[in-house]
């Protein structure tokens, strides 16, 4: 993943109406409880990004049938004891999700499993689940205790657990209710903070139970789950990047369809529109994950404070939220975000250098960012605009691209299929 792209620059405003590809976090746990449950489930709309083809590829190994054509993906559900063993490891490429997922969701087979990922996936860090799996009796060796590759060893018994969450992670509390269904007894988790609720929802669509109150959760052995079929929503962190752009750049006027609006995702849409942005919601769909309809119009911006339980709402889209505040009149601050330093890059310290080779004044703090706007963008020396290899970050300097009187290239644009590849194709669908 290193070819350079030249970007779209000086924009004179994104116009028409556009279906962004599915959410991510859902089309990876759509294949997990797919895999778990009985019968053929199907799922239209679904992700076939990277990110998502790593996920299908692991559940191939384990014996899984699993089609695909164009944006549909049927599954043959094998249940929790279905799985057959894999002589290969498995390779997870730039994915947390998945590797985190899938840790808790085989944590209790009757043969050991090997994970590997990318370079970037290689240096995140995993003890974060495998302490608390361990806790529950599962048996993981990893590289130094915390990193790929890993393997899951054997094992016949899990026990339930009363724990709180140590780290506000929707990946480490998805790969604990995996395990704690398969575990003697009933767990309670206790989150941190309201981190995103698919997994939750998921099992319940499926027949599962799970009992929320507030920040509390308790799970117990599930009933057989049973096949489904539905259409995942829109991923509202590839659509923030064009409700961004469309806020930013004049003369816009973006219809973006049926995006999922899960209250737990929507944050990016609260923190804009309190910066004075001009968003619509409109044709609200409910269902197990709602979806809806938005219209985005340009507007002037105003900074804004971010920080606290608002942090794992946005986490996905606290890159573009610094660039909007580059644009935006005072001083945005970004605190409690040093999340955001073991992504796929260290997107405090990657966002902070890329966003200033553009001239912004932006300052990097241990766990967030101060940001001063507004500034113009535009190349302000010779060094290329580079995504690191983070999806996140070639994304949203495109968005910042459109801003630039001047051209800009992307070294290492390849990144975006880790979870939008088609974006550029839509970006000039709409330009
Ligand atoms: O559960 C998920 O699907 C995700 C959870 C978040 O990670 P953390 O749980 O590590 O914060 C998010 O950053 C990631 O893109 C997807
Ligand atoms: C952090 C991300 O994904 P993952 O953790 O699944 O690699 C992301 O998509 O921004």
């Amino acid at each position: 993943m290193t070819e350079s792209k030249a970007l779209p620059y000086h924009s004179t405003g994104l116009r028409g109406e556009l279906t962004v590809p599915g959410d991510k976090s859902i089309s990876h746990r759509s294949i997990m409880f797919g895999a778990l449950a009985k019968g053929t489930s199907e799922f239209k709309h679904f992700l076939l990004s990277d990110d998502c083809l790593h996920t299908i590829g692991a559940f191939e190994k384990l014996g899984v049938k699993i089609q695909h054509d164009d944006e549909t993906v049927t599954v043959e559900g094998v249940g929790l004891n279905g799985f057959r063993p894999s002589k290969d490891t498995i390779d997870l490429g730039n994915s947390g999700t998945s590797t985190r997922l899938l840790m808790g969701l085989f944590s209790k087979q009757g043969f050991p499993i090997t994970f590997s990922g990318d370079a970037s996936l290689s240096k995140r860090p995993m003890k974060r689940v495998i302490a608390p799996l361990q806790q529950m009796g599962a048996q993981i060796t990893a590289t130094d205790g915390d990193y790929l590759p890993l393997t899951i060893a054997s094992n016949h018994q899990l026990q339930a657990v009363n724990m709180t969450i140590p780290v506000a992670s929707a990946q480490v509390k998805s790969a604990l209710l995996f395990a704690a269904m398969q575990a003697e007894g009933t767990s309670v988790f206790t989150e941190l903070a309201q981190t995103r609720d698919h997994t939750e929802r998921m099992l319940q669509q499926f027949g599962g139970h799970i009992d929320k109150q507030g920040l509390q959760l308790t799970i117990g052995q599930q009933p057989q789950f049973k096949a489904q079929q539905f259409r995942v929503p829109g991923d509202m962190s590839s659509a923030a990047f064009m409700i961004a752009a469309a806020t930013l750049v004049q003369n816009s006027e973006l219809h973006l369809k049926q995006v999922g609006l899960n209250e737990t995702r929507t944050g990016f849409l609260n923190v804009l529109s309190r910066m004075g942005a001009n968003i619509e919601v409109e044709k609200v769909e409910p269902g197990s994950e709602s979806m809806g309809d938005l219209v985005i119009r340009p507007a002037a911006l105003h900074s804004t404070d971010v920080g606290g339980a608002e942090i794992p709402n946005v986490i996905d889209e606290l890159p573009l939220i610094a660039l909007a505040a580059t644009q935006a009149v005072g001083v945005t601050t970004i605190s409690g975000a040093g999340e955001l330093r073991v992504k796929e890059t260290d997107r405090i310290a990657t966002v902070t250098a890329e966003l200033r080779k553009l001239g912004a004044n932006i300052v990097e703090k241990p766990d967030g960012m101060v940001i001063t706007g507004p500034t113009p963008l535009r190349p302000t020396t010779t060094d290329q605009l580079d995504s690191h290899g983070d999806h996140r970050i070639g994304l949203m300097l495109a968005v910042a691209a459109l801003l630039s009187p001047e051209p800009l290239t992307l070294n290492d644009a390849g990144a975006i299929n880790v979870s939008y590849p088609s974006f550029f194709q839509d970006l000039a669908n709409l330009l």
